[in-house]
């Protein structure tokens, strides 16, 4: 029975996005926000992705894992797979039962019965007594992580105002995968999750996200999957016939998680003469083999955009557009920003840093140092020993 003691901090909201074009189709978004966040919606309301003719997938029924999102033709790296926008959007914090049963069904009487219909045959991993409603249901067993975070609304203390779940009728056909081939970006400005390539998808093969943290151990993520999704992963990272390659990927893991926050960074670098010239960039390169060997694609654009910082310091122009591609390539929907910044560097890349070729030109000016250095050594030698005097330093 609905609880009349429980006063939601949650309306019902619909969010209906206009269609680009008069023959395309609106979207429409059945929510269940905390009220501030109405106000703080883009406006004017973006438009509603246009329809895709000839997607680069298809869902298909698989005979162990319910359905599975593959790639109709080959994927390149870093391309996109598809823009879409919710159907419902409900908080990520659950809500007590009774009161949730009321409201989780109100969030699907408001959807538009196509896009309902089509919900309904979504996954759902949660028994009527976990989760009474299907809406509730499909949520705990689909749901992207949405972060609604407006400038505005920075200083609440009520955190659950800005984390919702998700539920998307094609990018919630994604299976999932230690080693994912895909993963998603929220944009909230666009009200909409892009679904792109992290590395090469063939033709066939099944398009993957992660809905653990990769970089933790076997044993933790099944932790995680098993209760939350109710499956025992068995993919390539996690059924290793010998037990030693099990360790070995779990301890490799384990290294690339503690690198993420220890490796040499590139700012330290950039101001420390006294570390050698590819000291971040021969550190960076010994772990991209790791990141490809493990699946984690992800992570490769923070050490390709330090390789190619490094290198303009260096002066080395034909690696900077090298590595600033590179980077453009995996980038260009997981950060269109960084993209669009490093495609005006491979335009200019002389001009774009301040410090272009600026270590170089230390270690020349160092070099010069050193040679005077000794010329002046050479030269009192004597008169140095003889009065015990050290060496004279001199402006190079
Ligand atoms: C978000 S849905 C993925 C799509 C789902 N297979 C379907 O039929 O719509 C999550 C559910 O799919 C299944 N699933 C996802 N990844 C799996 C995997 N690697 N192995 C087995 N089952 C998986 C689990 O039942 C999980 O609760």
């Amino acid at each position: 029975m609905p609880s009349t003691s429980y006063e939601s901090p949650y309306v019902h909201h619909v969010i209906t996005l206009p269609p680009a074009l008069p023959s395309y189709p609106p979207a429409t978004i059945s929510t269940l926000m905390h009220p501030s966040m109405i106000p703080l919606l883009p406006s004017p309301l973006p438009t509603a992705a246009p329809p895709v003719d000839n997607p680069p997938f298809k869902v298909i029924k698989t005979p162990d894992r319910g359905f599975g999102m593959f790639a109709a033709r080959r994927i390149e790296e870093g391309s996109l797979i598809i823009v879409e926008h919710p159907v419902f959007v409900v908080p990520a914090m659950p809500l007590p039962q009774n009161a949730g049963i009321e409201l989780y069904e109100g969030v699907a009487q408001r959807m538009p019965r196509p896009e309902y219909e089509e919900m309904t045959t979504l996954a759902n991993c949660r028994s009527n007594e976990e989760c009474p409603t299907i809406v509730e249901g499909v949520a705990r067993t689909n749901a992207l992580n949405l972060q609604f975070r407006f400038p505005e609304f920075a200083d609440s203390t009520f955190e659950g105002g800005r984390h919702y779940g998700g539920a998307f009728l094609k990018i919630n056909r994604c299976n999932h995968s230690c080693g994912p081939n895909a993963a998603y970006r929220w944009d909230v400005s666009k009200l909409a999750a892009t679904l792109y390539a992290l590395r090469d998808i063939s033709e066939g093969e099944e398009i993957t996200i992660t809905y653990a943290d990769p970089l933790q151990s076997r044993a933790a993520r099944l932790k995680k999957l098993e209760p939350d999704y109710r499956f025992t992963c068995d993919c390539h990272w996690c059924t290793f016939k010998d037990p030693l390659d099990q360790e070995k990927s779990d301890a490799t893991r384990e290294y690339l998680k503690s690198y993420v926050s220890t490796h040499p960074s590139y700012r330290k670098w950039s101001t420390d003469l006294c570390l050698p010239d590819t000291f971040v960039i021969d550190s960076h390169m010994a772990v991209l083999p790791m990141i490809i060997q493990e699946g984690v694609e992800a992570m490769l654009p923070l050490f390709f955009e330090e390789i190619l910082r490094c290198y303009a310091e260096l002066g080395h122009e034909d690696q900077v557009k090298l590595w600033a591609k590179k980077t453009i390539r995996i980038t260009r929907y997981s950060n269109p920003a960084l993209a669009g910044e490093l495609e005006r560097i491979v335009e200019d890349p002389v001009g774009h840093f301040a410090k272009w070729g600026s270590r170089t030109k230390l270690r020349q000016v160092q070099g010069r140092r050193g040679r005077k250095q000794i010329e002046v050594v050479d030269d009192d030698f004597f008169m140095g020993n003889l009065f015990g005097s050290s060496m004279v330093e001199v402006e190079g």
